[in-house]
């Protein structure tokens, strides 16, 4: 298991993560979620040892990433810009990590390179973004890490490839208990392959939950009585928002259904019927919270 453990970072004077907790456990897949300038780029290079905390700490299996070369190579890393060798062939960037790597595992990266499309004697220079970033996750995955951190992987992926790149991760996380963190601006892509999700913002992890105990936890219910909402009502129950759409009320609660339901059912209303919300409904609900509403620029 990786933990992050109240981590602090600056670049120069500007605090970009302020104090960030968070553990990925093995055999599971953490997803990460957050605005443009959250700090994630910045919290994965933390978590891979590329950066050290200013305050707090990083551990792998218990051990301090900043005190152990060994332990910061069993850290897969899969950046969102790929700064590979421009003139090595693909044969070459292959031996090169093959000598660095203490586990590389030759037999899989002879049946994984079946899957990808490009040839070993390819230029790094002339491969696509798109194929970058597979030769990236077949190092990656022929390395053997016990964690593998991914920084926008599946951006400029063709569908196929988008969908055995994901394959591929949640197979080695179930046949070898790999840790694995994605961060990624596709949210339903994360949905369905997150056990458990991490929303930042502005250099904090506002929200960190299971994936199902943040869907069932979040629901979404359209509501109607006789006349308008009553008053007791809507300061009976913790609503996160109401929407109103002649005299049926779409509300937001975080509390069990069934107990809001027992509850609510004294006010009498003609209908009342809940409805699942998606990751990506549940991240702009929080984010709309935090100010990150969409504004009407209608004039
Ligand atoms: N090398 C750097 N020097 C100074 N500031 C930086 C540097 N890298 C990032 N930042 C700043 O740190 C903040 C967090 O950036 P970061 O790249 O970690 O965010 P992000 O959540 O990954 O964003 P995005 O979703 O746009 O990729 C931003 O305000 C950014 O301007």
């Amino acid at each position: 298991m990786i933990i992050g453990n109240n981590i602090y970072k600056r670049y120069y004077n500007d605090p970009v993560i302020k104090g960030v907790d968070i553990n990925l456990k093995a055999g599971s897949i953490y997803g990460l979620i957050g605005p443009n300038g959250a700090g994630k780029t910045t919290l994965i290079k933390l978590l891979a040892g590329i950066y050290m905390p200013d305050e707090g700490s990083v551990t792998l299996d218990g051990i301090d990433i900043a005190a152990s070369h060994e332990i910061r190579s069993c850290i897969g890393y899969i950046p969102d810009n790929l700064n590979f060798y421009p003139t090595f062939t693909v044969k070459e960037m292959k031996e090169f990590y093959k000598g660095m790597c203490k586990n590389w595992n030759e037999e899989r990266y002879q049946i994984l390179r079946e899957i990808f499309t490009f040839s070993e004697k390819k230029r790094i220079k002339h491969l696509s973004k798109g194929m970058k970033t597979q030769l990236s996750l077949l190092i990656n995955l022929s390395c053997m890490p016990k964690v593998i951190l991914m920084d926008e992987p599946t951006s400029g992926l063709d569908p196929f490839v988008r969908r055995e790149v994901l394959n591929l991760i949640v197979q080695d996380v179930s046949s070898r208990d790999t840790s694995v963190l994605i961060s990624t601006h596709n949210i339903s892509e994360l949905e369905q392959v997150s056990d458990r999700v991490g929303f930042m913002d502005k250099g904090k992890i506002i929200l960190q939950d299971d994936m199902e105990d943040l869907k069932y936890k979040y629901k979404k219910i359209q509501i109607a009585f006789e006349s308008a909402m009553p008053k007791a009502f809507e300061e009976e129950f913790k609503l996160l928002s109401i929407k109103h759409y002649g005299k049926v009320y779409e509300i937001v609660i975080d509390e069990h259904y069934e107990i809001f339901k027992s509850n609510a059912i004294k006010y009498n209303p003609i209908i009342m019927e809940k409805l699942d919300m998606t990751l990506e409904e549940i991240f702009i609900h929080r984010m709309g919270g935090e100010g990150y509403a969409v504004k009407n620029i209608a004039i």
